[in-house]
């Protein structure tokens, strides 16, 4: 088996639903994400899946979050958009896009700051 991961990042607004602090205020982020996947086998080339792939899969679903207000998302509308929910949610959707008999993905992780980040995996 092996695990392939790749790196990229969006800019968002958010506030948290259902918290008492400072982050009930509208504020924002750069995010980065980070996206592993595992791979069975590899094709003749020696890759389990191509990252150009894996950037384009992924930049199709963060460029929907991209400079947008998170809370306007109907995904978000009664979910408070965390970092743990952001990568539960870009988890569901990258499985649904590139999940197949050799590659499965593993987990995302969702960064708010150099020192904070969620990740979810099942
Ligand atoms: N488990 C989580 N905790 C928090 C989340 C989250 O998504 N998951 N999010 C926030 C807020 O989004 C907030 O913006 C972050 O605030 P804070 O941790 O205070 O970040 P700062 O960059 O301001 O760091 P400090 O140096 O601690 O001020 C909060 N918690
Ligand atoms: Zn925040």
């Amino acid at each position: 088996m092996y695990k392939l991961t790749i790196r990229t990042s969006f800019a968002a607004a958010h506030n948290l639903i259902n918290y008492q602090g400072d982050c009930e205020n509208l504020h924002g982020h750069n995010w980065r994400v980070e996206l592993t996947v595992t791979a069975k086998e590899l094709d003749k080339a020696g890759l389990g899946i191509d990252f150009k792939v894996l950037k384009r899969e992924a930049g199709v679903i963060i460029n929907e979050l991209d400079h947008k207000y998170l809370n306007e998302n109907p995904v978000f509308h009664d979910v408070s958009p965390s970092s743990e929910h952001i990568s539960r949610y870009l988890y569901q959707r990258l499985s649904e896009r590139l999940n197949n008999d050799v590659i499965t993905v593993d987990s995302v992780t969702v960064w708010e700051s150099d020192n904070a980040s969620a990740c979810y995996y099942e």
